[in-house]
C-alpha cells in the first residue's frame, strides 16, 4: 500500500508545531533525533526532515506530496503549489522597514536605496509593481542589523511582535504580505495518495476546529433561558438539561475562541452561573 509523504521543517519554528498537528490527528511517528524520514506507525504516512527553504523544489518535482510550510516561503520561491489548509499558526508578515529616524511618506522613498533581505524575490517583485528600483543586497540572517551597521538604508524581513524592529531600531513601513504555516500539496500527487491526503485534511480540520473552540456548560434560572440561548451560537442549537433543582436548567454550548470573553461577559450579565469551560480534542461538523 503506498504512503502519502509529508515534507516537514527539519528544525526551526515551524518543527514543533508541524508535528503536534500530526500528532493531534492521532498520528504516530518516532521521532528520533538526526533522523531524515520517519514512518508513521499507524496512518500511511512518512515524514521527510527538510529545509524550509527547500521545501518547495521537492513539492514541484513530486519528491514529497505534501508540506507544512510557511506561505511566504512558497510566494519568494515563486512556485505555484496549492495550498489546502491554513493550520493557524506561525503567523507572521513580510514587511519592509527604515530607521527610525527617516521621514517616510511613500513606497516611492525606496527609489535607488540599498535593501537588505532574505527574500529577494518577494521584495524585487513587490517594489516593480509600485515602478520603484533598489539595490536589493541579499543576506541570509539578522537582516535587521544591516541599517545600523551601514550595509543597507533599509530592510525586508519577516516581522511578528515587532520587537527584533524595535530592538534595531527600525520601523515598519509597508507590509507586503501576511503568512502562516500551510498544508501546501504537489501538482504530482498520485490519485492514490491524493485519497490518503483526503483523509489527513478530514482529521486536520478537526484538529483546527477542535482548537478553535470551547465547551462551555451553565446553570441557568428558566425564566431566563431565553434571554441566554439567544446570546450563545453552539454547533446547532444548545442542549438544555432540567437541573435536580426546581427552576433551573444546565445549558451546553461550544462557542468560538474568538468571541469567548464577549459571550461569557454577556451570559453572566444574562443571569449565567457556575459556568465551566472545557477544552474540545476533536470537533466534525
Ligand atoms: N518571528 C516569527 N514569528 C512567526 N513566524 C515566523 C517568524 N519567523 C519566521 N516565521 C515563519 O516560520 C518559518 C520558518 O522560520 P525559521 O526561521 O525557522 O526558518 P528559516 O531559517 O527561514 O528556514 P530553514 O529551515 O531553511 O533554516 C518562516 O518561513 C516563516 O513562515
Ligand atoms: O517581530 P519579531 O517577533 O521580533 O520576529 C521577527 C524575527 O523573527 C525571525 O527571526 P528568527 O528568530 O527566526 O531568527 P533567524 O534570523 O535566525 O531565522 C525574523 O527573521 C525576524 O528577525
Ligand atoms: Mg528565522
Amino acid at each position: 500500500m503506498s504512503k502519502i509523504r509529508i515534507a516537514v521543517q527539519k528544525s526551526g519554528r515551524l518543527n514543533e508545531d508541524s508535528l503536534k498537528v500530526l500528532k493531534d490527528c492521532g498520528i504516530s511517528i518516532d521521532n528520533g533525533k538526526d533522523q531524515l524520514k520517519a514512518t508513521a506507525r499507524n496512518f500511511p504516512l512518512e515524514v521527510f526532515y527538510l529545509r524550509n527553504g527547500d521545501i518547495p523544489q521537492y513539492l514541484r518535482d513530486g519528491v514529497v506530496d505534501i508540506a507544512i510550510i510557511g506561505e511566504n516561503v512558497l510566494v519568494e520561491k515563486g512556485v505555484d503549489i496549492a495550498i489546502v489548509e491554513k493550520l493557524n499558526f506561525s503567523k507572521c508578515r513580510v514587511s519592509l522597514a527604515v530607521p527610525k529616524s527617516m521621514e517616510y511618506s511613500s513606497v516611492k522613498d525606496f527609489e535607488g536605496k540599498r535593501i537588505a533581505t532574505s527574500y529577494p524575490n518577494t521584495v524585487k517583485s513587490y517594489l516593480e509593481s509600485k515602478g520603484v528600483n533598489v539595490d536589493l543586497h541579499i543576506i541570509n540572517g539578522s537582516v535587521e542589523i544591516a541599517p545600523n551597521i551601514g550595509l543597507a538604508d533599509g530592510i525586508c524581513d519577516i516581522v511578528s511582535s515587532g520587537s527584533t524592529l524595535f530592538k534595531n531600531n527600525l520601523k515598519e513601513v509597508e507590509i507586503i504580505l501576511k503568512s502562516e504555516a500551510v498544508l501546501a500539496v504537489s501538482p504530482l500527487i498520485s490519485e492514490e495518495r491524493d485519497a490518503i491526503l483526503q483523509r489527513l485534511r478530514f482529521r486536520i480540520n478537526s484538529v483546527l476546529q477542535a482548537r478553535n473552540h470551547k465547551y462551555v456548560l451553565l446553570n441557568a434560572p428558566n425564566d431566563k433561558l431565553d434571554e441566554i440561548i439567544e446570546i450563545l451560537p453552539g454547533m446547532r442549537s444548545p442542549t438544555v438539561l432540567p437541573l435536580a433543582q426546581e427552576g433551573w436548567s444546565s445549558v451546553h454550548t461550544v462557542i468560538n475562541r474568538d468571541t469567548f470573553w464577549e459571550v461569557i461577559d454577556e451570559l453572566k450579565q444574562a443571569g449565567a452561573e457556575g459556568i465551566l469551560v472545557c477544552p474540545i480534542e476533536k470537533m466534525v461538523r
